[in-house]
């Protein structure tokens, strides 16, 4: 469990985090998602210790991370995957951590493998890819086989089979009953990863929901084909459903469900050749929730 508590950081005149409060639930993973300079990586790094927040407070697992007395072994992270030695090899560079972390050797061997990298573990870090990078960062974050990771645009330079690799890993490593806390600016991705996403924006918490919560919140009604569609308005209206006619033989029906669109016009006996639910993409919606947040943006 990752717990954020009305946190709050600025740098100079700028607010970083701004009154800032959510929990993030084991066994599934969280998107957290924003524009750039939203405030993700700062509250992540509050959360590790790596700042210290004005106000509030962050917890993994109940406690601050500086009070954690073996903190790989809680938690997990992946900030920056460029922060390697260039010169060492993925193995050293893990073993280094492993041994300062009191961490066995054979288990460098485990994360190596766990992240497809075993054919590569004598290469030198500086000579790998961003992907091949973000995979070592992984391996790092899993050495101490943490409850809770947080892990910062894993998802940044992987090709589209890394980018699978990547989704089904965090689904199994929740799936495991971990806390596991993902950042993206990228909506589509998130909305395939996640259960649960925290939106923010600003510094400020704009959405804490779940995927379908979302799709439900931009519902823009259902799409009704019916030969005797004006019949069919007036018993939906009488209902108390909103009716706008679309041509002849379709309307758009608003705050009325599927379900409840097809009991009555089978009570009325109304044939019905189309019930579409008509939601924005989780795309357009997230660039509606956040459109206030953006600093800069092309003009269209
Ligand atoms: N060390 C720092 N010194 C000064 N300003 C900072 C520092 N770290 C972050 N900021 C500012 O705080 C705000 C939040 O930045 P942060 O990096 O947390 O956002 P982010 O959501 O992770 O963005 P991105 O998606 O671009 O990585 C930005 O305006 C950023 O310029």
């Amino acid at each position: 469990m990752i717990e954020v508590r009305e946190l709050n950081k600025r740098y100079g005149r700028t607010t970083a985090v701004d009154n800032l409060t959510f929990s993030v639930r084991p066994g599934g993973v969280t998107g957290f998602l924003g524009p750039n300079g939203a405030g993700k990586s700062t509250t992540m790094r509050i959360v590790l210790g790596l700042d210290a927040a004005d106000a509030g407070e962050a917890l993994a697992d109940g406690r601050r991370y500086t009070t954690i007395e073996r903190p790989m072994h809680e938690v997990g992270a992946l900030l920056d995957a460029n922060a390697v030695h260039p010169g060492r090899s993925a193995y050293d560079h893990l073993l280094s951590l492993a041994l300062t972390n009191g961490i066995g050797r054979s288990r460098v061997r485990e994360v190596l493998e766990q992240v497809g990298l075993a054919d590569v573990t004598r290469k030198r870090a500086g000579k790998f890819s961003l992907g091949m990078k973000q995979r070592l960062g992984l391996a790092g974050a899993l050495l101490g086989d943490p409850a809770v990771l947080l892990l910062d645009e894993p998802v940044n330079g992987l090709d589209p089979d890394g980018v699978r690799w990547i989704r089904e890993l965090l689904r199994s490593l929740a799936a495991e009953g971990r806390t596991v806390l993902v950042s993206s600016h990228l909506m589509s991705e998130m909305a395939l990863t996640s259960d649960r996403l925290i939106v923010i924006g600003r510094g400020r918490l704009i959405a804490d929901t779940s995927v379908r919560e979302l799709e439900e919140r931009f519902q823009r009604g259902v799409f009704v084909r019916s030969p005797r569609a004006v019949e069919l308005s007036d018993a939906l209206r009488a209902a108390g459903a909103e009716v706008a006619a679309e041509n002849d033989e379709a309307v758009t029906v608003h705050g009325m469900g599927v379900d409840s669109i097809g009991d009555l016009a089978a009570a009325r006996g109304i044939p019905v050749y189309e019930v579409i639910p008509r939601s924005a993409s989780l795309e357009e919606a997230y660039l509606e929730l956040t459109a206030d947040s953006v600093d800069y943006r092309a003009v269209r």
